[in-house]
């Protein structure tokens, strides 16, 4: 459906996208992930055809950007970070513009805005001035623009940016929808975003390629390296308590005192299984409170974005001492 080859692009001397390579197949939902600034609005302008590339082959449903780049734009629906509306009209009357812009002939058009607005939930808002909507139906007409020429592919660039915790939800709805009848490639910078949404994730960082691979072999980078626990009673025994946990490997404790209780950092051995790490955890929990210690917080550390990111970027941690 997607095929990269080779894709570079410079703006001046700056190079935003260097030398990444990836396909999507048909009918998965992938993210693009990648912290602000990674070239992901980048490439995926690219791959919809609103902007040239410095070198590289890009085909999109075996079409050539270059070569076929009208057969290649019509495949693809694409939805960029802000969307562009027109505020004075109405949600029917642009979505139908929009489809006579894409070439959908008169005598479908109407089926078409039907169909887009049934599949991003907006109907109700059809005769709504689109000036009049909230971020998040303005979102979804925006994504109802991407699909209103049926076409197959799908690209969003970051389709949640700037919407509630409600109003994600139902996007990402949404677009769970989509799968089947729709390929899609979304951008992000939040990795539970694409651990919600996508069966493959695609990496990508100062222009390059980190990883790629299924959702759930992206998720297994993202164990735990340490546990920040904060313990209400006597911090001493606390500690005590916790070093004696069998996979604990260091318990340091936090400078910053409370009258009444004290934070520690527990650390494992790099090579413990996560089985083991989750063990160990519960493990650590029981025997505090087994001890007359009241435990008020557990926090996994290490499992963020940045995480795993650094860790892509610096290859496989050292081997703990023993
Ligand atoms: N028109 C432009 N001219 C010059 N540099 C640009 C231009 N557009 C983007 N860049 C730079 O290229 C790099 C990649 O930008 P891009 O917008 O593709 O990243 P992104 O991953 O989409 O980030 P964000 O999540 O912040 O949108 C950044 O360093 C950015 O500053």
């Amino acid at each position: 459906m997607i095929s990269v080859s080779h894709l570079v692009k410079h703006y001046g001397s700056h190079v935003a996208v260097d030398d990444v390579s990836f396909r999507v197949e048909k009918g998965q939902i992938v993210g693009f992930l990648g912290p602000n600034g990674a070239g992901k609005s980048t490439t995926l302008r690219i791959l919809s055809g609103f902007l040239g590339m410095t070198s590289g082959k890009v085909e999109i449903c075996g079409h050539d950007i270059e070569e076929a780049s009208l057969e290649a734009r019509r495949s693809v629906g694409y939805m960029p970070e802000a969307v562009p509306l027109y505020p004075e009209m109405r949600v029917v009357e642009y979505l139908t513009f929009r489809a006579e812009l894409k070439g959908v002939a008169r005598a479908k058009r109407r089926a078409h805005v039907d169909d887009a607005m049934e599949k991003a939930s907006v109907f109700d808002v059809a005769n709504t001035l689109i000036g009049k909507l909230s971020k998040g139906y303005r979102q979804r007409v925006g994504l109802a623009d991407a699909l209103v020429a049926n076409p197959p592919l799908l690209i969003l660039d970051e389709p949640t940016a700037g919407l509630d915790p409600n109003q994600i939800r139902q996007v990402r709805e949404l677009i769970a929808g989509l799968s089947g009848e729709h390929t899609v490639l979304l951008s992000t910078h939040i990795l539970s975003e694409v651990e919600q949404s996508c069966d493959r994730v695609i990496l990508i960082a100062k222009g390059k390629l980190l990883a790629e691979g299924k959702t759930a072999d992206i998720r297994k980078m993202r164990r735990p390296t340490a546990l920040d626990i904060t313990v209400r009673g006597d911090g001493q025994a606390a500690a005590r308590v916790l070093k004696a946990i069998q996979g604990v490997a260091k318990v340091k404790e936090a400078t910053a005192k409370q009258e009444d209780s004290a934070s520690f950092q527990v650390t494992w051995a790099k090579k413990l299984p996560d089985a083991d790490i989750e063990q160990t955890i519960e493990a650590a929990v029981s025997a505090l409170v087994a001890a007359g210690l009241g435990v008020r917080e557990v926090r996994p550390v290490g499992s963020s974005l940045e995480d795993v990111f650094t860790e892509l970027t610096r290859g496989p941690a050292p081997e703990e001492p023993s």
